[in-house]
């Protein structure tokens, strides 16, 4: 009997090592072929996982890690294993290449489903997650106005200018009561940005710098808070209250930092909206964002057709609202009713995009600048010189220049300094993009369905590459710039290397990548960029950035949603 039954134990023994071999065969790192790779990565089951989550946690920026692989490997293309089980992860690391598939070849590299699912379980409909197809570029252009010059110089720039001054003002109150102590700065950008990109967005101005400030003034006067008694410790200072929805916009920012860094994002995703804190502020901003969209529908409504094509859209909730109703009015539909549950989504979402990509950005870039300005005190001065002579006044009478000559004068030794800044700071220091077809790359095949990181940092130098492996268009792209690096090296702060030698700004010495390109370029650049400028204007103007104490003056970076410093700490001597 035994010896009857005997081949089937065996055959299904057989059959469970076959599925077990195969099992453990699919989740070890399989590597495309012909794409350069660290071997030891692809014989452990964790891949470069490990190496990455070490640097991570040593340094707190992924970026230098994934980045460094393909100059060990000397080569631009190179695959990392990130997941057990999943696809290698493609790193194109060549300012050519990246700018070329960024801005010419986006149906063959869209949209990763990783940067996708990030956003979609919080903004399903905003024009961030679509791929890059029709309904992508319509729902852009319906919202071009609010990112648009007209709309920026009618409506940001007053604004801009008011948030700035306020910041200078906190500052002035913050020096007095530190004392001469250094003290942290993150949430006075942050808080100045959130309330300003909301003004925008709603029409509503926000008074918390000016609250922050007027606390400061109250704990001086009062004397309610005790200094630490060393000079170099940092001070203690009144923590500024932030908005309701600015709180809102952060948690969510870090909801969505956190599942772009986890290794399951989706998994990481289910399980931080299921946090009762998520589910309650969740219901806040809804009900806060479709207040205002029913506020301005029910207010552009009242209006007579032709005041409503007149009307001048004074913030991004009237653009939205009032592009919809001239939809309606174009289909003879009643102004009246409520909107769909899809439009009014459609607004809502794109609203809270801008929200969310347009306040933390901005505060990362001015933080960075203003370690730059510590860190490089004759640049810092040079830059003040300038200043002070395009904006006399401001020495001889006390007086702030206006947001119009501080925007439209041009100066180039500042325009260098805030272009080098973009560069160095390198905010976001990998674009994501997965690939929609096979495709290849500088001569490897990469097939359908890979994820690509592509770096955006102009400061490594391009490997040799010969000139028939790039693409028409990356061919053509030679000559569009002075150069792709700078032979006196690109790992220091330097704005002159964007000047001409009779001084003037060239912002065509090197491409320029830091707000991505092509039809995925920032929304929010213009935005950004004057907002930048003005305030780096006035806090040049209305102080000395002194150097601060050993130990608060790290340039180490961290990964947020973007890189930004480790330390914010200033130490101020007013003007
Ligand atoms: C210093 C400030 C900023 C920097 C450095 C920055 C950088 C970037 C970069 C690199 C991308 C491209 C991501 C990619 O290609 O995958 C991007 C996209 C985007 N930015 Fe900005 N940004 C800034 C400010 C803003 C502001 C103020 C807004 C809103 C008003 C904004 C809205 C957006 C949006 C909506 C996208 C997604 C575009 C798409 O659909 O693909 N950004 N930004």
């Amino acid at each position: 009997m035994s010896v009857m039954f005997e081949p089937l134990p065996l055959a299904a023994v057989g059959l469970l090592v076959f599925v077990l071999l195969y099992a453990v065969r699919r989740v070890y790192p399989r590597p495309l072929p012909g794409i350069p790779y660290n071997a030891a990565s692809a014989r452990s089951l964790w891949g470069d996982a490990t190496g990455l989550m070490e640097a991570f946690k040593r340094t707190g920026d992924p970026n230098k890690y994934i980045f460094k692989q393909g100059r060990d490997l000397d080569s631009p293309v190179s695959q990392m294993f990130l997941a057990p089980g999943s696809k290698p992860t493609v790193i194109i690391d060549d300012v050519r290449e990246v700018k070329d598939i960024l801005s010419h070849r986006t149906h063959e590299f869209d949209r990763a489903p990783r940067t996708q699912d990030a956003y979609r379980a919080l903004l399903p409909h905003c024009s961030l997650v679509k791929l890059t197809g029709p309904a992508f570029k319509e729902q852009r252009k319906f919202w071009e106005g609010v990112t648009g010059i007209p709309f920026l110089r009618r409506v940001a720039e007053p604004k801009m200018y008011h948030y700035a001054l306020g910041v200078v003002e906190l500052f002035r109150a913050q020096t007095e009561l530190a004392a001469g102590r250094p003290f942290a700065c993150f949430d006075n950008f942050d808080v100045a940005a959130f309330e300003l990109i909301c003004d925008v967005v709603f029409g509503t101005p926000g008074s918390a710098i000016e609250d922050a400030r007027a606390e400061v003034v109250r704990a001086t006067r009062g004397k309610t808070i005790q200094q630490p008694a060393s000079i170099d410790s940092v001070a203690e200072l009144p923590t500024i209250q932030k908005p309701e929805m600015c709180s809102d916009v952060s948690f969510f920012i870090s909801t969505i930092a956190k599942s772009l860094k986890s290794i399951f994002p989706p998994w990481t995703l289910w399980y931080l909206r299921q946090q009762p804190l998520h589910k309650q502020r969740l219901a806040q901003k809804e009900s806060t964002i479709d207040g205002h969209i029913e506020a301005a529908r029910a207010r552009l409504a009242r209006l007579s057709p032709e005041q409503l094509k007149d009307l001048d859209e004074d913030s991004a909730v009237v653009t939205g609202v009032r592009r919809q109703l001239l939809a309606r009015l174009r289909r003879g539909e009643s102004l009246d009713a409520r909107f769909s549950k899809l439009a009014q989504k459609e607004i809502h979402d794109e609203l809270f995009m801008i929200l969310v990509a347009g306040h933390e950005t901005k505060a990362v870039l001015l933080s960075w600048s203003v370690k730059f300005l510590m860190a490089n005190p004759n640049k810092q001065e040079k830059l003040r010189q300038v200043l002070q002579a395009a904006f006399p006044e401001r020495v001889s009478k006390g007086e702030q220049p206006s947001v119009k000559s501080i925007l439209y004068t041009s100066i180039p030794y500042l325009e260098a300094f805030m272009e080098e800044s973009i560069r160095y700071a390198n905010t976001s220091p990998r674009l994501v993009r997965m690939t929609a077809t096979d495709t290849q790359c500088l001569g490897y095949r990469i097939p359908k369905g890979v994820t690509v990181f592509l770096n955006p940092y102009i400061g490594t130098k391009p490997l040799d590459i010969p000139e028939g492996l790039r693409t028409d268009t990356s061919r053509g792209s030679k000559d569009n710039f002075e150069s792709y690096w700078d032979p006196s090296g690109m790992d220091e702060f330097a704005p002159e290397r964007w000047l001409n030698e009779d001084g003037s700004f060239n912002p065509r010495k090197f491409p320029r990548l830091a707000f991505s390109a092509g039809p995925r370029m920032c929304y929010g650049r213009n935005l950004a960029l004057m907002e930048f400028r003005v305030n780096l204007v006035l806090l040049v103007l209305n102080f000395k950035f002194e150097q601060v104490p050993k130990g608060l003056d790290s340039m180490e970076s961290q990964q947020r949603l973007f890189r930004m410093p480790q330390q914010i700490y200033v130490r101020l001597t007013p003007l």
